[in-house]
């Protein structure tokens, strides 16, 4: 099985559906941020605020390059799609899922984070971030599911019969 790469705003369940879809193929997970946090052992708050967002994208197309191209489900960082060399490896090595999640949904899952510096700022903010990525989203993924109405496991449903039709 080529791998699959789940691409998508901050809080659009990339890591919580990550996780049920490995479990479900009885695959291996990784999640580029934990990969991160593993290699440079600091948090992401911690990388941002010492080493500055630019180098923490660099971070991530390092591990992005070497991660396993069969039999692996997974996350990627909100942000991954911000550098045109991510872009050509999401479209070209892997099978790439983007859920599409709505501002107004993703405002409430995370009303309460602490963890995410890029979640930490004006509104406004956030929002033109949120309009700036979509259409770059939209053009990485195979696979476009939007999440608002629908629970975990039925995305994990969704994905999987798309693999199989492959
Ligand atoms: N389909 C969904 N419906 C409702 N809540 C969800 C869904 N997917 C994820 N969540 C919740 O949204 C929050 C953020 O999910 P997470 O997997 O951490 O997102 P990401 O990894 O994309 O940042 C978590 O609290 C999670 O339980
Ligand atoms: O959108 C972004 O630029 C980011 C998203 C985060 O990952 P999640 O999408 O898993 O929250 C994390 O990589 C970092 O805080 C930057």
């Amino acid at each position: 099985m080529k791998s699959i790469c789940l691409i998508g705003f901050m809080g659009s369940g990339k890591t919580t559906l990550g996780k049920e879809l490995a479990k479900k193929l009885d695959a291996v997970f990784l999640d580029t941020d934990e990969e991160i946090i593993k290699w440079r052992e600091m948090d992401i708050p911690e990388i941002f605020q010492l080493e500055g967002e630019k180098r923490f994208r660099e971070y991530e197309t390092e591990v992005l390059k070497g991660l396993p191209q069969k039999n692996t489900v997974i996350a990627t960082g909100g942000g991954i799609i911000e550098a045109k060399m991510n872009r050509d490896i999401l479209k070209n090595d892997f099978f790439t899922v983007y859920l599409k999640t709505s501002f107004e949904e993703i405002k409430q899952r995370l009303a309460s984070n602490k963890n995410r510096p890029l979640w930490n700022q004006e509104m406004e903010k956030k929002e033109q971030l949120y309009d700036s990525r979509q259409y770059i989203y939209e053009e990485c993924a195979d696979q476009i599911i939007q999440t608002d109405d629908y629970s975990a496991e039925r995305i994990v449903q969704m994905i999987m019969k798309s693999i199989v039709q492959q």
